[in-house]
């Protein structure tokens, strides 16, 4: 019999002002799409083959091994249904199967395979390409050492090339030098793409990517020269053996290099790539896939805490009556509204900078390089701004649940755990941004030669002059709010350039005036991020997909994101004179009423991102609602309460407690 909804969840539903699946089918593209969404999760979270004890409940060693025995069934299951389209597999795998969590052969899909694809000529994707795409190899993105991880021109893993055998050497000629933290390499890998400086006769060309083969195919041990092994648990990732690699004197032969871009001639001869930053690519292309990973996340955790909030009562708000919902605290709504606005806003981000990506990419391989810089300013920008958000989202969403928010039952630990590193892997939030900074800086200098500016940065040269001061404007109408973003981002670029231009004429050399001026340059890198966010929001409100009701809550929604922003930002909107005091204090006003009328849509824009329970893997997030019963239920099933008495009561606790007593 199916379980009965708890009653306030239910009535939540019923007074929606739209219906969710409206809002579902524009998320995910479409009823066709989400319904082969919805049958490939269930497939996989019905499959017995994936079940198994709570994840929370395991060893480290124990996590590893059922995260790989996942993820070797997952490669048969996806041929054996003939999976093939990433978001296809996006659902039935990372979601339906590892609810997110990370696995031992995460590498080998998201930069091994990609880095192959991308950097590898057509013989050597001959040659090593089908083989990984079988898995009959495992592999891994080996860039980070231990001394440097931000710095890749300081790597210090050298590959020196040797004309006489046409081999490269591979060295590890310090102890920062070791390989540290990439992903599935400590156990799992055989394989890895090495990024290593390249020296020929003697000269150094900077980091460039090698295949190399690590471990035997035979044993899996490590092969001769090679060091190899795990380092050790994190604060998450546990399910993945992020690892140490060294190297002493191995040698791989010259066609080990990936050479689609760059090449070294048997002789000896280095062929420059037309960029080279093309050999970063893969990192560009993940870098735009986090901007998915951290709306997805930040999306869960608001799930589970806008449920719970409305199935949780405490606290008596009037003398006698009963105790209201905690989502009716006008506090509450506070903590977690700007947040699901947030997470749609950069479910939105995403999807635009994936279609960016794979635009650029054409073009790239097509030999247009000149999108690059854009590209790369684009994806580094919006993949530190959603994980700073999607971070400080979920712990915001972890404290309004509470007590029970902070036990594994809620769900919202492990998605904390698992995806904060996205704020440091695949490049740290704060150096990412200064490299969108600098692309800015570029842009403002090109604008004030006159130059045409690539789209996302038009808006640099043609900013209107300050209005008048004292004039007030209607800041819920999201142009005007489009407007304030884009000039408060113009001026904070403007004042950026000119505090580095006075730095410099101040005497300090470019390099110094640049980190003087840097807390100011990641701020308009941010405003910038934050301007894109809110434009590419606002332009989805009138998509076809939404019926008056959809749009209606939509647009709420992005205004509430946007007016948060501003009253987050307050100081910068009125330094910027564009926003008057009046204008901010309207703005809060605003928020309130949006607050009041979201109110009765919260449950359905939460339901609206379609995750089913098994996906969320949390007591308090349950679609029903039955959360006490449940969390008693898993709270038994912890190991610590297989037996009424545990066994360290006989070995400890009972000698203890009698020593005492007898001293009485
Ligand atoms: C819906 C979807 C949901 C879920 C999705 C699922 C999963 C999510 C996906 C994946 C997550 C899983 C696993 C991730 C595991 C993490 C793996 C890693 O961490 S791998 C290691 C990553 N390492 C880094 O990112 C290193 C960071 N450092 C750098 O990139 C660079 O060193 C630097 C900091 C950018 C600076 O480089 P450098 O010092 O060489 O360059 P300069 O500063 O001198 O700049 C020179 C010039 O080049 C430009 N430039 C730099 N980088 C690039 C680039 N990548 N592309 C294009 N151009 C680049 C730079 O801007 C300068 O330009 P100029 O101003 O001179 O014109
Ligand atoms: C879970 C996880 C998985 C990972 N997986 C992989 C993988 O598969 N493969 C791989 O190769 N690597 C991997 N990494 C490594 C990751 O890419 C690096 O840790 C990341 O790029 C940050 O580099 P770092 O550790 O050197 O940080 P650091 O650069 O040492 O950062 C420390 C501090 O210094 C600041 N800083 C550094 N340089 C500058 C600068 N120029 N200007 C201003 N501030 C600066 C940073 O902002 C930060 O606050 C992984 C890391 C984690 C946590």
């Amino acid at each position: 019999m199916a379980a009965k909804m708890n009653p306030d969840l239910k009535k939540e539903r019923e007074g929606a002002s739209f219906d969710p699946e409206k809002i579902t089918n524009l998320l995910y593209g479409g009823p066709d799409r989400v319904t082969s969404k919805r049958e490939l999760e269930s497939l996989a979270l019905n499959d017995p083959d994936f079940q198994h004890e709570d994840l929370n409940f395991m060893s480290r060693e124990q996590q590893y091994e059922t995260q790989l025995k996942k993820s070797i069934l997952v490669v048969q299951k996806q041929k054996e249904l003939g999976i093939v389209d990433q978001m296809d597999l996006h659902s039935y795998s990372y979601n339906g199967v590892f609810q997110s969590m990370s696995g031992p052969f995460g590498l080998h899909t998201s930069m091994f395979l990609p880095t192959l694809r991308g950097q590898g000529t057509d013989e050597q994707k001959a040659k090593w390409l089908k083989m990984a795409e079988e898995y009959a190899i495992i592999g891994t993105y080996a860039q980070t050492e231990m001394g440097h991880g931000t710095f890749l021109r300081g790597l210090e893993t050298t590959s020196t090339y040797d004309p006489q055998t046409q081999e490269f050497i591979l060295n590890t000629p310090t102890l920062t030098g070791t390989k540290w933290w990439p992903g599935c390499l400590g156990k799992t890998s055989n394989y890895c793409v090495l990024m290593a400086q390249l020296y020929i006769h003697g000269k150094s060309y900077g980091p460039h990517p090698f295949m190399v083969q690590i471990r035997s195919l035979q044993d899996h041990k490590p092969l001769p020269g090679v060091t190899v092994g795990d380092i050790g648990p994190k604060f998450g990732y546990q399910g993945n053996d992020n690892g140490f690699l060294r190297f002493d004197n191995v040698r791989i032969p010259r066609d080990n290099m990936l050479m689609k871009y760059s090449r070294v001639e048997p002789d000896g001869t280095y062929v420059k790539p037309p960029s080279s930053k093309l050999a970063y690519g893969t990192m560009v292309r993940v870098r735009s896939m986090i901007v998915g990973e951290a709306s997805e996340s930040l999306s869960k955790a608001v799930t589970i805490a806008i449920r719970y909030s409305c199935v949780r009562r405490q606290s008596e708000m009037k003398p006698g009556h009963p105790e209201p919902q905690v989502l009716d605290y006008v506090t509450q709504q506070y903590k977690l509204f700007p947040f699901l606005a947030a997470a749609y806003a950069f479910v939105f981000a995403s999807r635009t900078m994936i279609f960016v990506y794979f635009q650029s990419m054409a073009k790239i391989s097509s030999g247009d390089i000149t999108v690059l810089p854009e590209l790369h300013a684009l994806s580094s920008g919006l993949k530190s701004l959603s994980s700073w958000v999607m971070n400080a989202g979920i712990e915001e969403c972890r404290m309004a649940c509470g007590g029970h928010g902070y036990s594994h039952a809620s769900g919202i630990p492990s998605i904390y755990m698992e995806h904060t590193p996205a704020a440091t892997y695949e490049g740290e939030n704060t150096v990412l941004m200064l490299q969108t900074a600098r692309y800015l800086m570029k842009s403002y200098n090109q604008s004030m030669q006159g130059e045409k500016l690539a789209d996302s940065v038009a808006y640099l040269s043609g900013v209107q002059p300050v209005p008048a001061a004292g004039r007030t404007r209607n800041v819920l109408d999201l142009g005007v709010l489009i407007e304030a973003y884009q000039h408060r981002a113009a001026r904070l670029v403007h004042e950026a350039a000119l505090q580095l231009r006075n730095e410099r004429q101040a005497g300090k050399d470019q390099p110094d005036a640049w980190n003087a001026a840097s807390v100011d340059l990641v701020k308009a890198a941010k405003a910038h991020s934050q301007y894109f966010v809110v434009k590419n929001f606002a332009g989805r409100l009138t998509d076809p997909a939404l019926d008056s009701a959809a749009q209606a809550v939509l647009t709420r929604l992005c205004q509430l994101y946007a007016l948060h922003g501003v009253v987050d930002n307050s100081g910068d909107f009125l330094e910027d004179d564009y926003l008057t005091g009046t204008d901010i204090r309207q703005a809060r006003r605003h928020i309130n009423a949006l607050m009041a009328k979201l109110r009765p849509d919260a449950v359905a824009l939460v339901d609206a991102f379609d995750f089913p329970d098994g996906i969320l893997n949390s007591v308090l997030g349950r679609y029903d609602g039955n959360v006490y019963e449940h969390l008693l239920e898993w709270a038994k099933a912890s190991p610590l309460n297989k037996t009424d008495v545990h066994e360290s009561y006989h070995k400890y606790l009972k000698p203890f407690l009698e020593a005492n007593r007898a001293k009485l």
